[in-house]
């Protein structure tokens, strides 16, 4: 679905030493259906990444290919941008209508989409992020979360193959936080594929797939059970380590005789479980 080949990228490429460019060869291959996290610290390069993937920015050196077209064709940028939404971290730079319908409308409006299918495509929009009957609400009027379940509306009704989250739980609170990564969940399990870029390792883990990113560069990707039971890395590029992780790590270290590998808070759970109902 998505190919980033030996990508380089600066915003002004002129004045800086190559070890300082935002991203240095980044290869990636994303797969249609896949459910991939980026997680890494502030400045590595995460949203930089995510903008070159609908072409809101283009290699300096390198391509990136969406469904074998070129971002850098101009021709092919309408195709691809269709094909590759962007959720952004705050909801209200995202919202630009008076009413949710008419907000989740806007996109459609240049795509040439007949009245009848726009009705239905901001129906099913506002279903699937659970806004049915919100329709003719302000959306000024709307909590955090229903914002940025609003800005997913928009995106959905234009039907992506892809859909990049950037930060876009970070400013919600738990309960938008959770409402929204149930959303991503659904959306993928429904055959959309998922770039969920985030600080957080406890969403990150939530992915199948999990890149780490630091100084520019792509420094791990791995099924997110292969690298959980490795997750202590983290710390090394300042990122949290998901608690279980750590908890894990303390009872082994006090003589806990638990299994050498969980893959998730379940697995540490289950495992605990089975530990404590042996006495
Ligand atoms: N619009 C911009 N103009 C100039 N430099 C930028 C711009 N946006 C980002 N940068 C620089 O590019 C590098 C990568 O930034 P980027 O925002 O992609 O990282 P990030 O991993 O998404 O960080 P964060 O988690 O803080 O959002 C940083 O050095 C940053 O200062």
């Amino acid at each position: 679905m998505i190919q980033v080949k030996g990508v380089w990228f600066h915003y002004q490429p002129e004045e800086a030493p190559r070890k300082d460019w935002a991203l240095q060869d980044i290869n990636l291959t994303i797969m249609p259906g896949e459910y991939v996290s980026v997680i890494g610290p502030n400045g590595s390069g995460k949203s930089t990444l995510s903008r070159l993937l609908n072409g809101l920015l283009l290699p300096v050196e390198g391509e990136v290919r969406v469904g074998g077209r070129l971002t850098a064709n101009t021709q092919d940028l309408w195709y691809i941008r269709q094909q590759v939404g962007l959720v952004f971290q705050n909801p209200d730079n995202q919202i630009v209508a008076p009413t949710v319908q008419d907000d989740v409308a806007f996109g459609l409006e240049n795509l040439g989409v007949s009245r009848e299918e726009m009705k239905e495509r901001i129906r099913d929009a506002l279903e699937a992020v659970g806004l049915a009957g919100m329709e003719q609400r302000e959306p000024h009027h709307l909590s955090g979360g229903q914002k940025q379940r609003l800005a997913i509306a928009g995106i959905l009704a234009m039907q992506p193959k892809v859909i990049v989250f950037d930060e876009a739980t970070s400013m919600l609170d738990p309960q938008g936080r959770k409402d929204v990564l149930g959303i991503i969940r659904q959306l993928n399990e429904k055959g959309t594929t998922v770039i969920h870029i985030t600080h957080s390792a406890n969403e990150a883990f939530l992915a199948k797939r999990v890149i780490v990113m630091a100084e520019g560069r792509i420094q791990l990707d791995l099924p997110a059970d292969e690298l959980y039971p490795i997750a202590l890395i983290l710390e090394k590029w300042g990122l949290d380590v998901p608690l279980a992780v750590r908890l894990h790590h303390r009872l082994l270290g006090h003589g806990w005789h638990l299994r050498e590998r969980i893959t998730s808070l379940e697995d540490l759970v289950t495992d605990l479980w089975r530990f404590l109902s042996k006495d």
